[in-house]
């Protein structure tokens, strides 16, 4: 079979990007209008798919799939794309939080190759507060094993 169509194949395939029991649905769109759409904004692409969450102390978290268009390394992602998932989800983290932010500068380490078609969880935190500055940190993983740790500098946007 023709290796296209292998990977087309997958366009028809739901995937289960459901949240741990204790989390909401977040309406990410709701909040930021079509910001998202170069990440988040496909539910049935090839490249990325998303859902967003908050737990009960408010965090924001995702369950996010990557598709073989966001392919670097065989069979893996691009880091780009990861770096381009970081972006977006520690952003709207500071968003969520009450933030009306850009990303000033965005930190990442790339821990372990991160496998395409697999479901993997992003994680965030808002850990420091000072003046127009909003630190966010995050983390992809799955099960034990983490893909990525990124450090995002958020800076308020004036007049928001
Ligand atoms: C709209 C809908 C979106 C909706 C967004 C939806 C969710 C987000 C997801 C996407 C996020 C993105 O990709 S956003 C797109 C990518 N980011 C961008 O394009 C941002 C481009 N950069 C800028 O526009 C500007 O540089 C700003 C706004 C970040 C800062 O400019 P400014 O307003 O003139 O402020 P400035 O005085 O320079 O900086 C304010 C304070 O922050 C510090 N600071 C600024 N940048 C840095 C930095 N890189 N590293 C360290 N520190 C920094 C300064 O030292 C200063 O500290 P002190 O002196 O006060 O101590």
């Amino acid at each position: 079979m023709p290796n296209s169509t292998v990977l087309k194949a997958c366009e028809q395939t739901e995937i289960d990007l459901s949240g741990a029991a204790d989390w909401v649905p977040f309406d990410a769109p709701a909040l930021v209008g079509d910001s998202l759409r170069f990440v988040s904004g496909d539910s049935r692409g090839d490249r990325f798919r998303a859902r967003y969450y908050r737990d009960a102390e408010q965090h924001l978290h995702a369950r996010f799939w990557l598709g073989p268009e966001a392919e670097g390394p065989p069979g893996h992602a691009h880091g780009g794309a990861v770096a381009a998932i970081m972006d977006e989800a520690l952003g709207l983290a500071a968003w969520a939080a009450g933030y009306p932010i850009v990303v000033g500068n965005l930190n990442v380490s790339f821990r372990n190759m991160l496998p395409l078609r697999k479901v993997v969880t992003v994680e965030s935190r808002v850990v420091s507060v000072e003046g127009r500055k909003i630190m966010v940190h995050g983390r992809i993983f799955r099960g034990e094993k983490t893909f990525a740790e990124a450090q995002c500098l958020c800076i308020t946007i004036p007049g928001k």
